[in-house]
């Protein structure tokens, strides 16, 4: 296909407004695509359904072009003639705002001085093909004056194109071809061209990611090729991600919810296979959320992977920063050792990291996407464990399957209380969704509102915490009676060190004290956060703090500036 044809159909969708009909234009494309004579790998059609969408390689690979804007504009000024330079390319955008414009502005063709690098060695039309061999030559070039050589065969690319072609391939290299064709798109696209049911192009998608290959597959081997197409280790895939939202919530929409810690470090994707990877050397590599490769930057994942696991597997997990006691440090500590690229040994020795493991993926030649998170966890234990006691396993993130709201309280706390960010809520029975964001996944929702509460009670702790008051009971003025009334309890968001000062706040207000009960004199205000107000027999308010949560000390509070009935009553409705 010729780059001309391509830049026209990119016109055509772009003037497009409607979407149906931007569906229509890129279905007609792929479709033309069709008996294209031409051979080499890859295929003029996974070309196309890339370029469509602005990009030059595949989601899942993480080769980018390296060519920033002033190069770009350096190239197009060369090829416009002499009596351009740069600064006249960004005038022009100044005043117009977009690079494709610009670049589709000026005359190109006959400036002389082409590198043998580069596209200026073709002639005749500038296919699809020759764009994207330039372009892969020139994302490659590296060490002493690549930029240069970069500079070059971009210019001799430009130096071939018509005003309609350097508009977008101005566009496409600076990666803002911004036509309107986003994944579903081209999804569609597809689907339409080929015939082929939605649902199957999705999944295809979805386990390769890669939009190019899909059209090619649908396109030469039908339902049954797409269908046959599988994850591969090394290759990643997109994250599942989460929603906001509350116990109560999934405890309704679910007979029962899956509870998990939620690690406060960053996402990875771990691809280990023991006979080494198709790409690249090595059994291991490691993904970021964005797909980004940054196994170079986390030894230790590859450690643990060499030393743990035995057949192939694609697990989804969350990489921790961690002190010598091996307890988590904040997520800024992570971020130190992420995408380092250069002195990894010696950050390493600054902040240690260690992955957790909340999902199997693929495991020894079998897809799990489709499973259940419960069988997927399962997997995940075997492949983690072999037959050892999963609560033994470093690495692997626990689940607890629960119907009891005060279960997943007690969870919650003891995340926050091992220093995690708090918990996540999953679907039991649901399904791997690459890149979804769906209810599946819920991060419990953080709290909106605080409300300052009397305290007036207190149990003390157990074992080391013995001496310590904790589980503090939390009640707001009714204006009506001037009685003060119970709304809840509060034992989690509290440190070692606080519980020790609270006890020194409170110790000298208690009134009575029955076995580990004590009955506190109103003189001292909390700040609680709670995830929501309930109606409850339990307290004298008739209501209930949901999940609350320590937030402060209102020491510039006296009683009377604590929270009323009213306002608990107001904020539930
Ligand atoms: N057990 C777990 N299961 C799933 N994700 C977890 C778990 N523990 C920690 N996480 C992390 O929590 C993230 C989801 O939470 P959150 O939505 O807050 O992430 P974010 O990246 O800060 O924001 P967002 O995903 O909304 O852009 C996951 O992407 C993952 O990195």
């Amino acid at each position: 296909m010729e780059f001309a044809t391509f830049a026209d159909r990119a016109a055509a969708i772009e003037a497009e407004p409607a979407d149906l009909a931007i569906i229509e234009h890129v279905q007609d494309l792929l479709a033309d695509t069709d008996g294209d004579a031409e051979s080499g790998e890859p295929r003029t059609i996974e070309i196309v359904a890339r370029f469509v969408q602005g990009r030059v390689f595949p989601a899942w690979d993480s080769t980018t072009l390296d060519i920033g804007p002033s190069a770009c504009y350096e190239a197009i000024s060369r090829a416009a003639g002499r009596n351009v330079d740069t600064n006249d390319v960004e005038d022009r955008l100044a005043d117009v705002g977009e690079i494709g414009e610009v670049a589709a502005s000026y005359e190109f063709g006959g400036q002389q001085g082409l590198d043998a690098f580069g596209a200026g060695n073709g002639s005749g039309a500038l296919t699809v093909r020759e764009v994207y061999d330039d372009l892969v030559a020139l994302a490659a070039a590296e060490g002493e004056g690549s930029e240069d050589r970069k500079i070059d065969a971009l210019f001799g690319l430009f130096n071939r194109c018509s005003s309609d072609e350097a508009r977008y391939l101005a566009r496409l290299v600076l990666s803002e071809m911004r036509i309107g064709v986003g994944e579903g798109t081209v999804r569609d696209a597809i689907a339409a061209a080929f015939d082929i049911p939605q649902e199957h192009v999705e999944r295809a998608l979805q386990v390769s990611n890669d939009y190019g290959e899909v059209a090619r597959v649908a396109r030469d081997e039908g339902l049954d090729g797409l269908d046959a197409m599988a994850l591969e280790v090394g290759r990643p895939v997109q994250a599942m991600l989460a929603q906001t939202g509350t116990v109560t919530d999934a405890l309704e929409a679910w007979e029962e919810a899956a509870v998990e810690w939620k690690y406060d470090g960053a996402r990875i994707q771990l691809h280990y296979d023991p006979d080494g990877l198709e790409e690249g050397d090595g059994t291991t590599r490691v993904f970021s959320r964005n797909m980004e490769d940054v196994t170079a930057a986390l030894p230790e994942v590859v450690e643990f992977a060499e030393k743990t696991l035995a057949v192939p597997v694609i697990l989804d997990g969350e990489v921790v920063a961690v002190d010598d006691a091996g307890d988590p440090l904040p997520f800024q500590e992570v971020l130190k050792r992420f995408r380092r690229k250069h002195d990894v040994a010696k950050a390493r020795e600054d902040v240690a990291v260690r992955p957790v493991c909340f999902d199997c993926l693929h495991a020894d030649g079998v897809d799990l996407l489709e499973e259940p998170l419960t069988t997927r966890h399962e997997r995940l234990e075997v492949v983690l464990t072999g037959d050892g006691r999963p609560e033994d396993v470093a690495g692997l993130s626990l689940l607890w399957l629960t119907d009891d709201p005060d279960e997943i309280e007690s969870i919650d706390a003891e995340a926050l209380e091992s220093g995690h960010e708090g918990i996540m809520l999953k679907n039991p029975e649901s399904a791997y969704s690459p890149g979804r964001r769906g209810k599946n996944w819920r991060k419990r929702k953080p709290d909106v509102e605080t409300l300052d509460c009397v305290v007036t009670g207190a149990e003390w702790g157990e074992g080391r915490r013995a001496t310590f008051l904790g589980t503090f009971e939390l009640s707001v003025r009714n204006e009506t009676t001037g009685e003060l009334e119970t709304v809840g309890k509060v034992a989690t968001g509290i440190t070692d060190e606080q519980l020790a000062e609270l006890t020194e706040l409170l110790e000298p207000h208690i009134a009575t004290e029955e076995g580990q009960e004590v009955e506190i004199e109103p003189a001292v205000v909390f700040e609680v956060g709670y995830e929501e107000i309930q109606s409850s027999p339990t307290y004298s308010s008739g209501y209930a703090l949901r999940f609350p949560r320590f937030q402060a000390v209102r020491d510039d509070k006296a009683i009377e500036g604590a929270d009323t009935l009213e306002r608990v009553e107001r904020l539930r409705s």
